[in-house]
């Protein structure tokens, strides 16, 4: 039997000695490669955070301790120690295994949202509410070098450095990376610490001292203050920590459990809150993850457990390559086209603008606030910029696109990838907001391609915008096959007219958006076959309304949307409000995703359990028909034959 299969729970884990720690650590190395080689997931986090997590549960007694992972990305080796290390096959699969904390999972995960920097205001909430209550237990905050950019962190520690008795330990785990190295004034010191000669002296020095006596606070920076002096300056960040009033621990080589162990013992004795500085490597133990230098496998699909190499590659095209292409084109011609990212360089597809054009390629760090409000800065300045961002990260910043970019009508792009259902990572990832939210934005203009033509030229237009935001929006999925228009109205292209039977009414409206424009022409193959009369269009650009779409629905006798979207606020209630305000009394019937927060699974199995199919949709829409015509529905839809729609 391993010491793996020992490890039930946390207190499985306090009489091991060294050595047996050591060995268990090999032992979780070697099972998330083999498990996350098979499912997939965030290989590199995880194998950077072994021994971290091993001493936090050896120190802190979960879930009486509460310990909130931000982002969450990086809680596998938590999630193994607590007693869920038999649920890794069906990691990130619907029904299975999360991939981050879940809070209907296990009572040692508090806190669920994925998105980044949250942590830290998170534990400052709840150890003051400890403090209120009389609860003497600590609160742990375990935040990475990349959320640690984000404003919110900011935010949280300034209130943290104002109360002295706060029962918090912060735990900053500095790998240098988020995908790509950290950026930002904080992380350049830390990789001078890094890659200074004297790195393992400063290392060996704090140890020792944390061996001894209480190092905490000033008496770490006089420690520190005795190394030479080019030393203290690149520990600037512990000044910087203990200069704000929070007391600074380290740094601590995160890869030795017991030196962690101690840190952590003398963080948690201080009486107030204590900022834990450990040093770890992403990727640690597998070779293909430390070597590579994109992304050091922050996440992965399907690889060699050896090589680290993709499993399949596909090659079909992503929305992703599309748009990275058709950016460096278009930087290539329009200079003051520039580029802004919030840490996720090549998730977005910036890479290559940034290969071209490193002088006008922007990376914040996780900051899509300060991203937004810096855009409409360039824009003030003459530019036009170009916000890559993944749909649901920029409901982190929609007061600065209202606001900061909106208000003063300005001409910024955003390129929204991953909208709609993304499925895998949960409810924190989908893309499934933002045309709710933006739809609010005088005079926002917004599309969603329906594929890879018209992305591009949804972009050349886009940055010919210079009085609004404009927004362009497409989903993970890959780009379906170019849908041309057999006629246009307006702005609006006319994919499909079918005529109606005989005797028919005047048909169905169907409205696609993106990358459900390939449901659409779904629902109508199904109308035909039953005699309803259907033309299917693509509004192209989504808002504002084109008033072609609202004489189209004028001449039908009911008009369907779809989108992948929030029904609530999406593209097809705001036609609805359209139409009514232009005494359209045709009725409207949206389909989209429902106000909820999504179990995680794939992007097509929620799609078809929310009844997002065209064969679902066709068949709610002829008893609609039908209801309105005291018609029997046709006989029953037969669906052996069909081909799946794209969705
Ligand atoms: C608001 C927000 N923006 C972007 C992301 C995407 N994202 C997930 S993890 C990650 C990098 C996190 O880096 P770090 O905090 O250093 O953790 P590490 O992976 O290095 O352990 C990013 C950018 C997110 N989850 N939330
Ligand atoms: C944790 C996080 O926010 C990202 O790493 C996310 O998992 C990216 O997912 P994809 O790039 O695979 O869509
Ligand atoms: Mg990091």
């Amino acid at each position: 039997m391993s010491l793996l299969d020992t490890v039930n729970g946390p207190r499985d884990l306090r009489g091991l000695s060294a050595e047996q720690l050591t060995q268990l650590s090999e032992e979780i190395r070697a099972f998330l490669i083999h498990q996350v080689s098979r499912t997939g997931g965030h290989l590199g986090p995880n194998l950077g955070v072994v021994e971290l997590t091993l001493a936090l549960h050896r120190t802190f007694d979960s879930p009486a301790d509460p310990i909130i992972f931000d982002t969450g990305h990086q809680s596998y080796v938590h999630k193994i120690v607590t007693g869920r290390r038999d649920g890794f096959p069906t990691l990130k699969q619907k029904n299975g295994l999360s991939g981050y904390p879940s809070r209907a999972e296990s009572e040692h995960d508090w806190v669920e949202n994925q998105h980044a920097s949250a942590s830290l205001a998170y534990a400052e909430g709840l150890a003051k509410a400890f403090r209120l209550r009389g609860n003497r237990h600590h609160v742990v905050a375990v935040i990475g070098d990349g959320a640690l950019t984000g404003g919110m962190a900011w935010e949280a520690l300034n209130n943290i450095a104002a109360d002295d008795d706060l029962p918090l330990v912060v735990v900053v785990n500095d790998n240098g990376r988020s995908y790509t190295p950290t950026v930002g004034g904080l992380a350049r010191h830390l990789t001078g610490l890094r890659t200074s000669p004297r790195y393992e002296q400063v290392l060996d020095v704090v140890k020792r001292q944390v061996n001894r006596a209480p190092l905490v606070g000033s008496a770490a920076y006089d420690v520190l203050h005795g190394i030479k002096a080019g030393l203290k300056d690149v520990l600037a960040p512990q000044g910087m920590y203990s200069d704000l009033g929070i007391k600074y621990v380290g740094p601590i080589d995160g890869h030795d459990v017991l030196a962690v162990e101690r840190a952590l013992q003398q963080a948690k004795q201080f009486g107030g809150p204590v900022l834990v500085h450990v040093l770890t490597h992403k990727g640690r133990g597998f070779p293909a993850a430390e070597n590579n230098e994109e992304d050091q496998f922050h996440t992965v699909g399907q690889i060699d457990e050896v090589t680290g190499l993709p499993l399949s590659v596909s090659e079909r095209t992503t929305w992703t390559d599309v748009f990275a292409e058709e950016l460096e084109r278009l930087g290539r011609a329009d200079d003051r086209v520039v580029a802004i990212t919030a840490a996720m360089l090549y998730p977005t597809g910036l890479h290559r603008f940034a290969a071209s054009f490193p002088e006008r390629t922007y990376d914040v760090g996780i900051a899509e606030q300060h991203a937004v409000t810096s855009a409409a800065g360039l824009a003030l300045g003459g530019m036009h910029p170009v916000v890559a961002l993944y749909a649901t990260f920029l409901n982190r910043a929609f007061d600065q696109v209202l606001m900061d970019v909106g208000l003063h009508r300005l001409g910024v792009t955003f390129v929204l990838d991953r909208a709609g259902i993304t499925g895998n990572d949960g409810a924190s990832h989908n893309g499934m907001w933002d045309m709710s939210m933006l739809q609010l934005v005088p005079g926002l203009h917004l599309t969603a391609p329906r594929d890879a033509t018209r992305l591009r030229e949804a972009l050349h237009r886009a940055v010919t915008i210079a009085d609004a935001p404009s927004v362009i929006r497409y989903s993970k999925e890959k780009v379906p096959e170019d849908v041309p228009a057999v006629d246009r109205v307006g702005g609006v292209d006319v994919l499909r007219r079918s005529p109606a039977g005989d005797g028919a009414g005047s048909g169905v409206l169907v409205v696609g958006y993106g990358q459900l424009v390939g449901t659409a022409l779904g629902v109508a193959d199904r109308l035909v076959d039953q005699g309803i009369g259907v033309t299917v269009v693509d509004p192209v650009w989504a808002l504002p309304v084109d008033p072609a779409l609202v004489e189209l629905a004028r001449s039908h006798e009911l008009v369907v949307t779809i989108e992948d979207n929030l029904v609530v606020g999406g593209c097809g209630s705001r036609l609805l409000l359209v139409l009514s305000e232009a005494g359209v009394m045709t009725p409207v019937r949206c389909f989209g995703i429902p106000q909820e927060y999504l179990p995680h699974a794939s992007r097509g199995e929620l799609l078809s359990d929310l009844g997002l199919t065209p064969q679902d949709i066709a068949r709610s829409v002829i008893e609609l028909v039908a209801g309105s015509t005291g018609e029997p529905a046709h006989p029953p839809l037969v669906e052996a034959d069909r081909p799946p729609a794209e969705g």
